[in-house]
């Protein structure tokens, strides 16, 4: 898909829904040199944290998945990031949102694990404003996306991973969780900040 179509399908979701789906989203050659980059590394993904910096907490009771953030240092990445850029500016004209940086990481969820519940930011306490998941592979089963409608317990969508979709939702807004995953499930997931801080300290640090 061409990033004039893709923008245009993210800006219309967003605005109409709070979130969008979108399948091919990418080149497919850029799905797979990721999914290769992210395969290359493997060896250096750590469990991953929740929490902010000063109370992270590796919690495995809440998910499982081991993370790597992205280092910029192959073709891959620097291209995912410059289109994530180009999105940025894309949707602050639009929404003037005041989105000023957009951070990511490659994900790795193993048969059984799992993300349960969560936002990916709080009112009024984070800087985290929209996320992005982009898949980089497609498991037959398992380690389907759920969102959950705003301030509800019903399920707004079920997405299947798959690779070239990118899914793209209101951090504060949207409750989801990632069930077991059955197979390897590689993704890259993000998030547009707007340029918070909170006692100084430029809130979520890595
Ligand atoms: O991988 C996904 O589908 C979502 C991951 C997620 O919710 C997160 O990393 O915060
Ligand atoms: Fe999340």
């Amino acid at each position: 898909m061409n990033t004039e179509l893709l923008f245009d399908r993210v800006l219309d979701d967003v605005h109409q829904q709070g979130y969008a789906i979108i399948e091919q989203a990418l080149c497919p050659d850029l799905t797979a040199q990721l999914y290769a980059t992210a395969q290359a590394q493997l060896s250096a993904f750590s469990p991953a944290a929740i929490g902010r910096q000063d109370e992270q907490q590796l919690n495995s009771e809440v998910r499982k998945d081991k993370t790597l953030w992205f280092s910029g240092s192959c073709a891959a990445e620097r291209d995912y990031l410059a289109v994530m850029e180009a999105l940025r500016l894309t949707v602050n004209r639009h929404f003037y949102l005041g989105l000023f940086d957009y951070e990511c990481h490659f994900a790795y969820y193993q048969a059984g694990d799992f993300y349960k519940k969560h936002y990916d930011a709080f009112k009024g306490r984070s800087n985290r404003v929209l996320t992005t998941v982009f898949y980089l592979n497609t498991p037959t089963q398992g380690g389907e996306l759920v969102i959950y409608k705003p301030r509800s317990k019903e399920v707004a969508e079920r997405v299947a991973p798959k690779a070239g979709t990118l899914v793209v939702f209101e951090s504060e807004r949207f409750m989801h969780e990632v069930l077991p995953a059955q197979q390897p499930r590689f993704s890259i997931a993000g998030w547009f900040r707007k340029n918070n801080s909170i006692a100084g300290v430029i809130d979520p640090p890595r």
